[in-house]
């Protein structure tokens, strides 16, 4: 099992994947084993396809995508199994929060951006995408740190804040691990 989650959510180009590669890039420069994963739709097909399962059902927020959630994750995550930081980039909804940090030691991580900086980078509003459930429903959350993502901003001191409860939290395993031996 990773050692630590960073569970990563954020508006359609706000830079998910941006600040994931500068996150993962300055924790692998302090010897840290770091593997990129995502439980994006793509995924969800694949995995509906492989368990025959109704792929819109298990979109949505039911019964029935609740007792796949879990396996749907387990499939993105397992394959680290021995890596110390899984970076989870497409975080969208509560019960993916719920999910990570219920089952591993998780840092949930909000990367916000102005609306002008994401029209910069490509976006578009579209109608039933960015007023869904899927793109608003993390909206409020709680997050345990928010990445400030401007273009032409130094990120690095945002980062190295992320990375030291990181390291708090690998500390943590350690122990954990010491105590249990
Ligand atoms: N701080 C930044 N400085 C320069 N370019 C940036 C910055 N952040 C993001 N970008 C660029 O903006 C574009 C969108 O960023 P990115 O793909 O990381 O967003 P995303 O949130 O992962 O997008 P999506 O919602 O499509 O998954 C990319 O071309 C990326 O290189």
């Amino acid at each position: 099992m990773p050692k630590c989650v960073v569970a990563i959510s954020g508006k359609r180009k706000s830079g998910k994947d941006y600040c994931t590669k500068i996150l993962k890039q300055a924790l692998e420069n302090r010897q840290v084993a770091v593997a990129v994963t995502g439980i994006s739709n793509s995924l969800k097909m694949e995995f509906a396809k492989i368990h025959g399962l109704d792929y819109a059902e298990l979109l949505t927020d039911g019964p029935y995508k609740e007792k796949y959630r879990r396996e749907m994750i387990k499939a993105a995550i397992n394959p680290f199994i021995s890596t110390d930081v899984v970076i989870v980039s497409d975080c969208r909804r509560p019960s993916d929060y719920r999910f990570f940090t219920e089952n591993y030691s998780t840092l949930t991580v909000r990367v916000e951006t102005s609306d002008e900086h994401r029209h910069e980078r490509g976006f578009k509003f579209v109608d039933g995408v960015d007023d869904a459930d899927s793109e608003c429903a993390l909206d409020l959350h709680n997050f345990d740190a928010v990445l400030r993502n401007l273009t032409g901003e130094d990120l690095t001191p945002q980062v190295e804040r992320i990375m030291d409860i990181v390291f708090e939290i690998l500390d943590k395993e350690k122990k954990k691990n010491i105590v249990n031996k």
